[in-house]
């Protein structure tokens, strides 16, 4: 293969049928992760592969308004956990009866277990105060970010490393910990480490708490509501 030079394109070929299964496969089974990280290290390099799927991510404007913070110091897990735990006693409350028992029943995070985490935040200013594509709806930065986290979470899918998304804190109590400075938004919490095994379906479908909805009910023709 010659080496590409700026400004040239690339021929698209289609993926070979074992690439393109493999794509789907990493699309399939990925899961959210809590209670099944082993806790191997995270080898340098393989945690780089990921980081840099994750800056392959489309953005509005090109803008690349991802930073990420690699979490490996016990005393910043354990402060996350609690910011975790505070939050999560909170949402509990809003459940009710049976509802609220699974709730608790539920484990929602990965924090102390997971070898690594990373907190990956957005910077609106970025590229500028005024970002090509993001003049008309101001939260485009954040949905680019967004696509770093997913892919990055295809990624570590493929190389057995599972991951969890953390939601469940105040923001500031995580701005906090990390010393984010206030105009930084925190987007995802995630917890990182190898696996051995990985639920068939979302855990969450599997205790019961929700099913997944047939795509059908998804997919509109043409207008809202009209079926194909
Ligand atoms: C933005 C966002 C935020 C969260 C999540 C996901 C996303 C996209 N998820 C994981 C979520 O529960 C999970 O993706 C769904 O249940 C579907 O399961 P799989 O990801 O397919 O395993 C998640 N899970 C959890 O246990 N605690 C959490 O705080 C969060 N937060």
């Amino acid at each position: 293969m010659r080496p590409s030079r700026r400004g040239e394109q690339a021929p698209a070929h289609p993926f070979s049928p074992a690439e393109k299964a493999a794509v789907y496969r990493a699309i399939e089974t990925r899961r959210d992760v809590r209670d099944q990280f082993l806790p191997d290290p995270i080898p340098e390099p393989v945690l780089r592969r990921l980081l840099q799927a994750a800056h392959n991510a489309p953005s509005v404007g090109f803008m690349q308004p991802w930073s990420f913070v690699v979490i490996r110091d016990a005393v910043v897990k354990a402060g996350a956990h609690q910011a975790f735990q505070r939050a999560n006693a909170e949402a509990a409350d809003l459940f009710e009866g049976e509802r609220q028992e699974l709730y608790r029943s539920l484990k929602l995070e990965g924090i102390l277990k997971a070898p690594v985490s990373l907190c990956v935040t957005c910077d609106p200013d970025r590229a500028g105060s005024v970002v090509l594509g993001r003049t008309h709806n101001p939260r485009m930065d954040v949905y680019s970010t967004v696509c770093a986290v997913q892919n990055l979470w295809l990624a570590a899918r493929a190389e057995g490393v599972g991951v969890g998304w953390v939601s469940i804190f105040h923001e500031d109590d995580i701005r906090a910990l990390l010393g984010i400075p206030d105009r930084i938004e925190i987007v995802a919490w995630l917890c990182l480490g190898y696996v051995d095994a990985l639920y068939e379906e979302p855990e969450l479908a599997v205790k019961g708490w929700r099913q997944r909805l047939p795509l059908e009910e998804l997919v509109h023709a043409d207008r809202w509501g009209q079926q194909g």
